[in-house]
């Protein structure tokens, strides 16, 4: 193993407040931005770190920072404190041309005055250093790059940023790992990084096991002091070479008007393999009336909560709400289930089938706008699968014209293969099913109006046909 590398740093004073006008612009407009809709007033620093000094022709920063935001838009209100970011800001003389997708502004002022800011991952030295540092398990001011020390990364491997929409970034090393940079900082401990190393210790080859990881010390974290956890940043993974997504695979079927069960049936395994995986690793509980209330209370606060930012929501909202009630009513008569951890955002488009037939599942962050206390919290396993559900909905809406068929075959041979690896059929817990593919179908409702509205029509009809049926 390579001596760890330990670097003091420090950042120009200024370097924020001469960056502040161009990200007030740049920011929001990137697809990661989790607060779009509301303007961006300023920004405080959490922690800035140099990651290169700025030389003529190259300087690299590391930030954390807070984005402040008013509630309201337009109304000047109350600022909330903000969501903080991890960037990467590249400093160069000028772009070249390679470079242009990337830039963020010129600098006018302050200690960076006349020279270009970039986005630094997708520049080949940048990303080559944070591969370096994971390798060499450096120590850069308030950055800690640890690593699995069984898990060996050789040098050298050329750095490729991922371009498909992503909640986060992600950078491919030589076809042989993915460092996925995460975005929105929240404190405590990561799922996307605890569960895929608790799978790891238990010896789950559905899931990539974690190789190398980047976090910042507690003082340097976004959370209230004192905080303890180190706070994740990103997480480095063997890559799965062509590799094809369940979502690409699925919508490529149905262009063919080929049918896409025997790879449901096998989704449905690869899910319930990872299920019972889980509950070897990690604790279950089981759940009783009170914690079902306020699981209860927390789905119809979400939907109160969506009916008023989607107000087309409105006139499903009753129906929407009887899924709910429903599972209380199951839960007053006495009514048990066991909870574990779960992947909580589980999606095709997280399902990656190697070019062997081999299913994987990735992105264990749960949903990104969920406090992260609420996405470790242990669940019945069948919120994953309502995610599936919905997910073999969204590709067969996603088509002109549509193929309601289609997912309803996709959605019964997933739940045969979940029942054929985990012993029990989620069908056989209908009223629970219901309620989280309401819950999850709310969640997309916010979601699309808040980030792709042309898609908003795909959840709307799965409230549609939610609210007014019993049963899924
Ligand atoms: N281990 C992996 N091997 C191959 N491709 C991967 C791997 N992990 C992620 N990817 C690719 O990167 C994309 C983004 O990863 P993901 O973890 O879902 O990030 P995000 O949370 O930003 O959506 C995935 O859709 C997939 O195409
Ligand atoms: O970026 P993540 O993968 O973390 O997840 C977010 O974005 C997803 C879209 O990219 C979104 O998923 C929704 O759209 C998918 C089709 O693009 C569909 O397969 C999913 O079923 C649907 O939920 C996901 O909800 C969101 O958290």
């Amino acid at each position: 193993m390579s001596e760890a590398v330990t670097r003091t740093v420090t950042t120009p004073p200024g370097l924020l407040a001469s960056l502040d006008p161009l990200l007030r612009e740049w920011l929001p407009r990137q697809r990661w931005f989790a607060g779009k809709g509301r303007p961006v007033t300023g920004f405080s620093l959490v922690a800035a770190t140099e990651l290169l000094p700025p030389t003529a022709k190259l300087g690299l920063y590391h930030l954390l920072v807070r984005a402040h935001q008013p509630l309201q838009p337009g109304h000047g209100g109350p600022e909330q404190p903000g969501d903080c970011y991890q960037l990467f800001i590249g400093v160069r003389e000028a772009l070249p041309p390679r470079l242009a997708p990337a830039l963020i502004g010129h600098v006018t002022r302050g200690p960076l005055a006349g020279r270009t800011v970039y986005e630094a991952l997708h520049d080949t030295r940048p990303a080559e250093l944070l591969l370096e540092a994971l390798r060499t398990q450096a120590r850069i001011g308030g950055l800690r790059f640890e690593r699995d020390p069984r898990q060996e990364i050789r040098s050298g491997l050329v750095p490729r940023l991922v371009t498909a929409e992503q909640s986060n970034s992600s950078v491919v090393y030589g076809d042989t790992f993915i460092l996925k940079l995460l975005r929105r900082i929240v404190p405590g401990i990561n799922p996307d990084l605890e569960l895929p190393l608790a799978l790891a210790r238990v010896g789950c080859p559905r899931v990539p096991p974690p190789t190398a990881w980047l976090v910042a010390e507690p003082d340097e974290a976004p959370g209230p002091p004192p905080s303890a956890e180190p706070y994740v940043l990103g997480v480095l993974q063997p890559y799965v070479q062509g590799a094809t997504d369940g979502w690409e695979l699925a919508l490529r079927e149905l262009a063919k008007g080929e049918d896409f069960v025997a790879e449901s049936r096998a989704l449905g395994r690869a899910t319930a393999e990872v299920h019972t995986a889980l509950t070897r690793a990690l604790p279950t509980v089981t759940l009783g009336h009170a914690q079902l209330r306020s699981l209860v209370a927390g789905m119809t606060e979400r939907l109160e909560a969506a009916v008023h930012a989607v107000p087309a929501l409105r006139p499903y909202a009753d129906g929407l709400r009887s899924a709910f009630t429903a599972l209380d009513d199951l839960a007053a008569e006495g009514r048990v289930w066991t909870a574990q951890r779960v992947h909580g955002d589980l999606h095709l488009g997280q399902c990656l089938r190697s070019p062997t037939g081999e299913w994987s599942l990735i992105d264990f962050e749960g949903e990104p706008a969920r406090p992260l206390a609420e996405r470790r919290m242990p669940q019945p396993a069948v919120r994953d699968v309502a995610g599936m559900l919905r997910s073999f909905d969204y590709a067969a809406r996603s088509v002109d014209p549509p193929q309601p068929d289609w997912a309803v075959r996709c959605r019964a041979a997933y739940c045969s293969g979940y029942a054929e690896a985990a012993g029990r059929d989620p069908r056989t817990d209908p009223v629970l099913l219901r309620a989280y593919e309401t819950d999850k179908a709310v969640y997309e409702v916010v979601y699309e109006a808040r980030h792709r509205p042309e898609w908003l029509p795909v959840p709307m009809a799965a409230a549609h046909r939610l609210a007014s049926s019993d049963l899924i």
